[in-house]
C-alpha cells in the first residue's frame, strides 16, 4: 500500500454494486400500450436520511420526501445516494414524490452490526472520506478504535482525517505522532480553537463522520452546519435525539460559498464490526506491518508463533500496540477489553 501526494491512501478501487439498484424494464413483459414512463426528465437528489420507508432527498435546495418506487425491487436506497425522482418535487408538507432511479455508487462504507454479526449494512454511499473523531481527554484517546475505524476506511476506499478533539484540555502528544508518521492525515481541534484546517479538508468532499460518545462529534458537526435545520426539513437530527430513524446516517452539504462539499453524521454508529472485512485486507490496512507479512509462513493467520509481526515489533520497527490492535481485529476481540 502507498500513499500519494495528496495524502490518499492507495488501495485497489471496488466499484462494489451488487446492491445498487437500477430501472431496467424486462423487455416484452408489458403490452405495448402501456409502455413504462421513461423518467428522462426526473429531477435530481440526492438522500439525506431514512427514516422507515420514506427519503428526504435534496432536490436544488428543497427537501423532498419520497418513497421508493416499486419498479425498483427490493435494493436498498441509503444516506448518500445519488437518485431520480420524479411527482411532487415541490416539499410542501405532505407531499409525497417517488425515487425512481439509483445511480451507481463510487462508494460504499459498510458494516457489520458486531465483528460476530456477519449482517452486512450499508451505512452510507458516495463518501470519500471518513473523519474518525477521537478526543485528546475525557473520554481518553482511543487508539484501537482508530485502528478499526481507519481499517473500514482502508477496506471502503475512502480517505481516513483523524480529527483530534478537545485540545483545550490535553495536548496531540504521542499518539498524534504515531498516526502522523503512518501518513494519516490528523487535524486537531478544541474549545476556542478555529476549524478552518478541518474545513480545508472537508471542501469539495463527502465526509462521513465516526467517533463514540462523548468525544464532541456533535459539537463540530453544529459548528459546521449552522443551518442543519434547514437543511433536513425542519428537523434537527443531530440534536433531535429520540427521533425514530431506521439509519442513523444524516447528510447535510456544507455552505456552497465556502467550496461544498457534504458531511454526514452517524449519531447512532459507535464503531464499525468488520466481520465482513477478510484477513488480508485487515492487515493491510496497517502500513507499519504489512510490510513484515512477506516474511511470514505462507498462509500465515498472523496470530501464531512462526508469524513474522512477532520479530518484526521485537526489532522497534513498529509498535507493540499496533499488533496487538491488528490481532484484536483479527479475533474479532472488542476494543475495551484489557
Ligand atoms: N473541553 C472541551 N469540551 C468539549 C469540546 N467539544 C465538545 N465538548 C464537550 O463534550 C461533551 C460531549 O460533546 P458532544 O458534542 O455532545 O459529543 P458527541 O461526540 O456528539 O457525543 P454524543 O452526544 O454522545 O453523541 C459536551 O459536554 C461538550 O460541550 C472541546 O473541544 N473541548
Ligand atoms: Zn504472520
Amino acid at each position: 500500500m502507498g500513499v500519494d501526494a495528496g495524502g490518499r491512501v492507495l488501495t485497489r478501487r471496488r466499484y462494489v454494486d451488487e446492491d445498487s439498484v437500477r430501472v431496467r424494464p424486462r423487455p416484452g413483459s408489458r403490452p405495448r400500450t402501456r409502455t413504462r414512463p421513461s423518467h428522462d426528465d426526473a429531477a435530481e437528489g440526492r438522500v439525506v436520511t431514512v427514516d422507515r420507508g420514506r427519503y428526504t432527498c435534496l432536490v436544488e435546495e428543497r427537501s423532498v420526501t419520497a418513497m421508493k418506487a416499486r419498479e425498483l425491487g427490493r435494493g436498498s436506497i441509503v444516506v448518500g445516494d445519488r437518485v431520480r425522482l420524479v411527482g411532487d418535487l415541490s416539499g410542501r408538507p405532505d407531499t409525497l414524490a417517488r425515487v425512481v432511479r439509483v445511480e451507481d455508487r463510487a462508494s460504499v462504507l459498510r458494516r457489520t452490526a458486531d465483528d460476530t454479526d456477519p449482517v452486512e449494512r450499508v451505512i452510507v454511499a458516495n463518501a470519500d472520506q471518513l473523519v474518525i473523531v477521537t478526543s485528546l481527554a475525557d473520554p481518553p484517546i482511543r487508539p484501537r478504535f482508530v485502528d478499526r475505524c481507519l481499517v473500514a476506511a482502508f477496506d471502503a476506499d475512502l480517505l481516513p482525517l483523524l480529527c483530534l478533539t478537545k485540545s483545550d484540555l490535553a495536548e496531540p502528544g504521542d499518539l498524534a505522532d504515531l498516526y502522523r508518521e503512518l501518513e494519516v492525515p490528523c487535524v486537531v481541534t478544541g474549545r476556542g480553537g478555529s476549524l478552518d484546517e478541518l474545513r480545508t479538508h472537508l471542501t469539495g468532499r463527502s465526509s462521513v463522520f465516526i467517533g463514540s460518545s462523548g468525544v464532541g462529534k456533535s459539537t463540530l458537526v453544529n459548528a459546521l452546519v449552522p443551518d442543519a435545520d434547514r437543511a433536513v426539513g425542519g428537523v434537527n437530527p443531530v440534536t433531535g435525539r429520540g427521533r425514530h430513524t431506521s439509519t442513523s446516517a444524516v447528510a447535510f452539504p456544507l455552505p456552497a460559498d465556502s467550496g461544498g462539499g457534504w458531511i454526514v453524521d452517524t449519531p447512532g454508529v459507535r464503531s464499525f464490526g468488520l466481520a465482513h472485512v477478510d484477513p488480508q485486507t485487515v492487515a493491510a490496512a496497517f502500513p507499519d506491518l504489512v510490510e513484515a507479512t512477506a516474511d511470514c509462513p505462507p498462509g500465515c493467520d498472523h496470530l501464531t508463533p512462526d508469524c513474522a509481526l512477532d520479530a518484526w515489533v521485537a526489532r522497534g520497527n513498529a509498535r507493540a500496540t499496533r499488533l496487538d490492535s491488528l490481532r484484536r481485529l483479527l479475533t474479532n476481540r472488542p476494543d475495551d477489553e484489557p
